[in-house]
């Protein structure tokens, strides 16, 4: 369990990170996520001692400093290509072990885990931005740590890797690690991560569940075909707090009513109905809800986009 209480860094006065508190709980995989500059790094180098700020971050209800094998505990990449510059991957790795007290078989083991033996004598200088990323998942896991803290690992990966990685992640999580990820893959993140922090400049935007996210920023409309649509409509229309749009021709699009609602407003005036389906919006969609006005850097519209 990693508990972050109070954390805060400014940068003269630019508050990079304000007043964050957040909980991640072992067995899950919890997304960070946030706009760029929202504070993410900020947050996860204040966790691991990396940078000096305000509050305080218990892993397992001890202090990072107090941790005597740091690797053997937490395992963290915040920057893909951190490595020693003219040392083979391998033997980056093996002069970590030796300085943690990990055996030097260990080093294999995760090469071989995360898909880079064969370029494991390799320097990893050449690497490409994917497998510089494996790279760092290994140098995480060496010391088979109970809690994973990583930033954007799935930055420059291909499909394939995103894939890969999404698997390992969530069987890590189902050992019972704590595993902390950053990420600005939406998509991938609705599908790797349990629980959510949410940060826009600096602050707490939401945590909790995703379908929570996804319902508290969003709504989500019914969908009904029927083969009269202007009853449906009038019946609908009726009701406080619904409204409708037309979807084709035997379509009706309602919102601010559940379907068990829609599908008693329309037994009630006795239409029939060939279909009703919930439409709940994507991760995407309420990231950009959630998380529009506090965007730190927007991109100003193309000019002569002949609007
Ligand atoms: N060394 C620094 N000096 C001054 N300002 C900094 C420094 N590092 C970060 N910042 C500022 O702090 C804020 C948070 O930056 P941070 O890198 O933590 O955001 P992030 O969410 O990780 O962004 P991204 O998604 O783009 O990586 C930004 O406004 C950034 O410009």
């Amino acid at each position: 369990m990693i508990t972050a209480a109070r954390l805060g860094k400014r940068y003269g006065d630019k508050v990079a990170v304000d007043d964050l508190s957040f909980e991640v709980r072992p067995g899950t995989v919890t997304g960070f996520l946030g706009p760029n500059g929202a504070g993410k790094s900020t947050t996860m180098r204040l966790m691991l001692d990396l940078d000096r700020g305000t509050g305080e971050t218990r892993f397992d209800g001890r202090r990072f400093e107090t941790i005597r094998h740091p690797m053997r505990e937490i395992g963290a990449v915040l920057e893909a290509k951190a490595f020693h510059p003219t040392r083979t991957a391998r033997n980056h790795l093996r002069m970590l072990a030796a300085g943690s007290g990990i055996p030097a078989t260990r080093v294999d083991e995760v090469l071989e885990f995360v898909g880079i033996a064969e370029v494991a004598r390799r320097k990893p200088k050449g690497f490409s931005l994917g497998m510089a990323q494996r790279l760092g998942l290994a140098q995480a896991l060496l010391g088979d740590p109970a809690t994973l803290i990583l930033d954007e690992p799935a930055n420059g990966l291909d499909p394939h890797g995103i894939h890969w990685l999404r698997d390992v992640l969530r069987a890590l999580a189902a050992e019972g690690r704590t595993i902390f990820v950053s990420s600005h893959l939406l998509s991938e993140m609705s599908l790797m991560a349990d629980e959510l922090v949410v940060v826009g400049r600096g602050r707490m935007i939401y945590n909790g569940g995703v379908d929570g996210f996804v319902r508290s920023f969003t709504q989500s409309t019914v969908l009904v075909r029927t083969p009269s649509v202007s009853m449906l409509v009038d019946a609908l229309r009726a009701v406080p707090g619904i409204s409708v749009s037309a979807e084709g021709a035997d379509g009706v699009r309602v919102s601010g009513a559940s379907s068990a609602t829609v599908g008693d407003v329309a037994f009630a005036a006795g239409v029939r109905v060939h279909e009703l389906s919930t439409t709940t919006a994507s991760l995407e969609t309420a990231f950009m809800t959630a998380t529009g006005a506090a965007e730190e850097y927007v991109a100003q519209a193309p000019a002569g986009g002949g609007e």
